[in-house]
């Protein structure tokens, strides 16, 4: 097992449970209160080019809160890695849900799609668009809710959500024709496709536009044909086909997508996408955490969780309200009392 040095008495690593590209992804626990965490590791030789795309992560992450987004407790920098401690999603990818049950019922990939949609509107109502939406960047946690992951690619154009974009990213399999076709578009377009693309995976258990050959695969996609299979519903059929529109313009909008009949159900209620207020500031973990670790009072640590985002304290603050919320006894082991 490599030991890391910067995670030593604060996070115990354990195994892999996944690489991607250029990071390798970690189980490990964090000391201070036992809870399982996913640690991201990246080296920074190996990044390469791709270096900016991790401060493009982390600032992401740092600024979108939304239950239905994997949450970033700490960021841990030295000269030669890079370290994402984030919230563990124990259900792993939504795609292998989908294949272990070749496809699912209207009704559970419409709890599922409610929950992307209210993580997409939420991003692009911060200006954020994630521009690599697909299954494998969709995960499960414990109580199978789903969390948005990779944010690697994601866009927050400086002049806001509407600004044109040129980059070409993603994979093609669940790319906007508009972006495989290398025109200028808008990262919240490209996002409605790609959730169109999910959609039908999630009711069709397989995918809309899909090709071993990238040059077939890029015919099928710019055709826009694509298979419906007889146990589509009538909605279901008009709301993938209101998705998966070729031309961007006639594409349904994000804000039209939280109202949709299909998404609410019978329940006039939209989406509503209330996202995780700046750290719910919780009185009874922060003055758990004075009382133990001592010497600060409430208003300090209240200043000091706020002030640097992704520190241990905050880590460990972050971890503690979580098990606040499941219930949970809050506590802190000793070792770990004089690292925070
Ligand atoms: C590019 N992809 C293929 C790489 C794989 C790497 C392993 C992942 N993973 C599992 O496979 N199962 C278990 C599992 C559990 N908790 C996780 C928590 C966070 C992340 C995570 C979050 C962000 Cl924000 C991010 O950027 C990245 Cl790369 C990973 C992954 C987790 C995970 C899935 C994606």
């Amino acid at each position: 097992m490599v030991r890391y040095a910067a995670l030593k008495g604060l996070y115990d690593l354990e195994k892999t449970i996944g690489s991607g590209g250029f990071a390798k992804v970690k189980l490990a626990t964090h000391v201070a209160t036992g809870e399982k965490v996913a640690i991201k590791i990246m080296e920074k030789t190996a990044l390469g080019d791709d270096l900016p795309r991790v401060k493009v992560e982390v600032e992401a992450l740092k600024t979108l809160l939304h239950q239905h987004i994997c949450g970033l407790y700490q960021v841990i920098e030295t000269e030669s890695h890079y370290f994402m401690v984030m919230e563990y999603c124990s259900g792993g990818e939504l795609f292998d849900h989908i294949v272990e049950k070749n496809k699912l019922s209207e009704s559970d990939s419409r709890r599922f799609f409610y929950q992307i949609v209210s993580a997409v509107a939420y991003m692009h109502s911060l200006g954020y668009a994630h521009r690599d939406l697909k299954p494998e960047n969709v995960l499960l946690d414990k109580d199978e809710n789903l969390k948005l992951i990779d944010f690697g690619l994601c866009a927050k154009p400086k002049m806001g959500i509407q600004a044109h974009l040129y980059t070409s990213c993603g994979s093609p399999t669940y790319a906007a024709p508009e972006l495989i076709m290398g025109k200028k578009y808008l990262g919240s377009e490209v996002d409605i496709w790609s959730m169109g693309v999910l959609l039908y995976a999630l009711l069709c258990g397989f995918l809309p536009f899909d090709d071993n050959n990238l040059e077939n695969l890029y015919k099928k996609i710019l055709s826009g044909k694509y298979e419906e299979p007889y146990w589509l519903s009538n909605n279901s059929k008009m709301l993938i086909k209101s998705m998966l529109q070729i031309d961007p313009a006639n594409r349904i909008t994000i804000h039209e997508l939280c109202r949709h009949p299909w998404i609410t159900g019978n329940s006039l209620k939209s989406v509503s996408f209330i996202h995780r207020t700046e750290f719910e500031k919780d009185d009874e973990v922060l003055s758990t955490m004075s009382a133990i670790c001592g010497e600060k009072s409430i208003d300090i640590w209240k200043k000091l969780v706020q002030s640097d985002r992704t520190d241990y304290r905050t880590a460990t603050y972050l971890l503690l309200l979580d098990r606040k919320l499941r219930g949970l006894s809050l506590k802190i082991a000793p070792t770990t009392r004089s690292r925070l």
